[in-house]
């Protein structure tokens, strides 16, 4: 058991050890989100399991606060209200739960930010095209490869770890400091 543990937490601080790549895509990931809340945007956050409680926690620092008191910045995630997931997805498909939401909540100039391990999951897929359909912009967190996710967003964070509980923890971890980041850009100017 103790093996298992110190492989657990040696192969986590691997990964943060190697975070110091992505410094300038989450830098840029936080001047566009800044930007688009400067300009009286919301974000909008979408994810499946794990990202979904990544995609609430971010919005309830936004919302509330991270560390100092300031303005409410507007950040709504995508993965809570059951009525509209479970409408969603039994008249249309799981894969529009989150695209459905985009198409009715988002305008022009507003940021999704799209969550996905894999990024390959259909349905933040779909978020993403309706985003930029919508005028949006798409700020992503991915992991692995990048995956699809990687391949359709201008700035995707993509955590370098294969393993699903890694990059959650990696993605909290950047969601933390983007929010850090957002909050001392703009927050604490009221
Ligand atoms: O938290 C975990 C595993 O750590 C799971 O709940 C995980 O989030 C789910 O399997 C998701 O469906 C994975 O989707 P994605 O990250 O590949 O988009
Ligand atoms: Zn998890």
């Amino acid at each position: 058991m103790n093996a298992f543990i110190e492989q657990e937490l040696s192969e986590h601080c691997d990964v943060i050890k190697a975070l110091g790549s992505l410094t300038r895509d989450i830098a840029d990931a936080a001047r566009l989100c800044s930007a688009a809340l400067d300009r009286g945007g919301r974000i909008y956050l979408c994810g499946n399991g794990g990202s979904a409680g990544d995609a609430q926690h971010i919005a309830a620092e936004l919302i509330g606060r991270l560390i100092h008191d300031r303005k409410s910045l507007p950040a709504v995630a995508l993965t809570t209200d059951t009525s509209a997931l479970t409408a969603i997805a039994n008249d249309y498909g799981y894969d529009h739960v989150f695209a459905r939401q985009v198409e009715g909540l988002l305008s022009p100039g507003d940021v999704l930010i799209a969550i996905s391990t894999s990024g390959n999951s259909a349905n933040v897929l779909n978020a993403v095209d309706t985003a930029f359909e919508k005028g949006g912009t798409v700020v992503a967190l991915s992991g692995k490869d990048g995956g699809e996710l990687a391949r359709r967003v201008d700035g995707c964070i993509t955590v370098p770890s294969q393993t699903t509980a890694r990059i959650q923890e990696c993605h909290i971890l950047i969601g933390h400091i983007l929010c850090g980041l957002i909050e001392s850009e703009l927050g604490l100017r009221q």
